[in-house]
């Protein structure tokens, strides 16, 4: 093959990169390019937008990165073609521009990932370009582990003992893709060439430069560093959100700025139980994009086809006060506070926040699932669909629906000295350790001992959790006629 083109897109890096390694390896002069894929970027519902800035950062650092690289190699220099406009027409217009013989991806797996890219092959094909997919962003995809019978499984535990028994019997799952050896077959940049600014594209700085997420592949590496030395705790500390317990890899993973396999590799092979907890979790995301290659209708449906019998409760008041950190419940309120000012909240508090809305608001979790995809850093379709549902109750391998988390007792066991609640909510700093979980029980002199008025300065609860509970069983008692 004399030329191809690798198209990036959530896969930001120059290293253990599987349609890098495979184009350089097959072609003589490889292209590379990144779209900002206005199909995309104009249903955001804001122009200040965190994840649009951390992709910019990336592919500035991926671009002077590959440059580097194809210097190093003795190349004369290469780095990204950037453009703005639907990848649909952007890519076959580039390639066809550029006279390749092939466009090589990392495949994606989200429904509308799969039409782009299929269509994207069509009109290639069209025009005599090859189109090869390859898997990059899990470890195994689609049909790779298996039920005994064949089947895709719908269990977690049972998928991760036969991931780790596949991991064993494939010596190389976890080998990385190697480019260094044939980049100076990186093709270099025309003349003129330049990254468009964040403006150009319609956006504007959303303040990750002062954010704890670091961008590029030098943040991603920074925080795994930070991380791998800390793995052992991870068991004990990950439930903890006021602690440093989890590796706050996720925006990293979802944008491919880490390499899946290189911490999938250095969980298993250190082998602590920490280490082996965290292994579990990289297996929770290879399990949740299995479920949806092989079932992409829960998108919009209840895994459980059965849950669409369930009648939600119209309650917009409700969905506002969850929204916007009112609900009365300090746990929940300050998980979404810390959702609202960075873009991230901790798996145990998601866990909490979505049972809330769902089991104790009793509001459909497609609402809370949108919610939590326009704010999200990491957003990524399969483990927020997955996690929504587990919450719900309606997913695969889901929380059973009669247990119902209580707002008041997980935040007294994960969040004990209410360090976190502190953080989020100020308003609530003097209220002492006992009273902090449900503040609606201090009396008015201790309120006033507290400079809180509940009510005021600080909401009441907007539903009562015993009553909540009740018309939660009631309405998933459907499911049992
Ligand atoms: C309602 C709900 C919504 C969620 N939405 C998302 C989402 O949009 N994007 C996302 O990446 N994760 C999502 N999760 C999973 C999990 O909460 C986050 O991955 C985690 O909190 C990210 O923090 P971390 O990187 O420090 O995680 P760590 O605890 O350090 O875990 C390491 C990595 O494992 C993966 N992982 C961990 N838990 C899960 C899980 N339950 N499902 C799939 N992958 C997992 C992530 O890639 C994560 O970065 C959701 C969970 C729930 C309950």
């Amino acid at each position: 093959m004399l030329s191809a083109l690798v198209w990036f897109r959530r896969d930001l890096r120059h290293f253990d990169h599987a349609a890098l390694h495979h184009a350089l390896r097959r072609a003589g002069r490889v292209h590379c390019a990144f779209v900002f894929d206005s199909g995309i970027l104009d249903a955001l519902p804001s122009r200040r937008d965190r994840r649009v800035e951390f992709i910019h950062a990336s592919v500035v650092e991926l671009d002077e990165a590959l440059d580097a690289l194809s210097c190093r190699a003795a190349g004369s220099g290469g780095g990204l073609l950037v453009r703005h406009g639907r990848a649909e027409e952007v890519v076959p217009r580039l390639a066809a521009e550029l006279g390749v013989d092939a466009v090589f991806a990392n495949r994606d797996y989200e429904p509308a990932a799969i039409a782009r890219d299929s269509r994207v092959a069509q009109r290639l094909a069209e025009q005599g370009i090859g189109f090869v997919d390859c898997k990059d962003q899990v470890v195994f995809e689609r049909d790779e582990v298996l039920t005994r019978d064949g089947k895709p499984f719908s269990v977690f535990t049972p998928y991760r003992n036969a991931w780790l028994k596949r991991l064993d019997a494939d010596g190389g799952a976890l080998d990385a893709w190697r480019i260094e050896g044939q980049a100076g077959r990186l093709a270099p940049k025309a003349p003129g060439e330049r990254i468009p600014a964040l403006a150009e594209i319609g956006f504007e700085p959303a303040g990750l430069s002062g954010s704890a997420l670091p961008a590029g592949m030098r943040g991603g590496r920074a925080l795994f560093e930070d991380f791998a030395a800390r793995i052992d705790r991870y068991a004990d500390a990950r439930d903890f959100p006021a602690l440093k317990g989890v590796s706050y890899l996720s925006t990293h993973l979802r944008f491919g700025t880490v390499s899946i396999r290189e911490l999938a590799a250095f969980a298993h092979g250190h082998g602590s139980e920490g280490a082996r907890a965290w292994l579990s979790e990289l297996i929770w995301r290879d399990f949740y994009h299995m479920i949806l290659w092989h079932h992409p209708q829960v998108v919009a449906r209840c895994f459980r086809p059965e849950c669409e019998r369930l009648r939600w409760d119209e309650a917009p008041g409700l969905f506002a006060a969850w929204c916007e950190a009112r609900t009365g419940y300090p746990i929940v309120d300050a998980a979404m506070r810390q959702l609202e000012q960075s873009g991230y909240m901790h798996n145990r508090l998601r866990m909490l926040a979505a049972s809330f809305l769902v089991k104790d608001l009793g509001i459909d979790w497609r609402l809370g699932e949108r919610h939590f995809a326009a704010r999200l850093n990491d957003y990524d379709l399969a483990a927020n669909n997955g996690g929504w549902q587990w919450a719900a109750s309606t997913g695969c391998d889901a929380q059973p629906w009669f247990r119902i988390f209580n707002p008041v007792t997980q935040s007294q066991r994960f969040d004990p000295e209410g360090r976190f609640i502190r953080r989020y909510l100020p308003e609530l700093a003097q209220v002492p350790e006992r009273f902090l979980h449900a503040p609606w029980t201090l009396d008015a002199a201790a309120q006033r001992a507290a400079g809180v008025r509940i009510g005021i300065d600080y909401p009441a609860p907007v539903v009562d959790h015993a009553q909540a509970r009740l018309r939660t069983l009631a309405r998933f008692g459907v499911l049992k006629a």
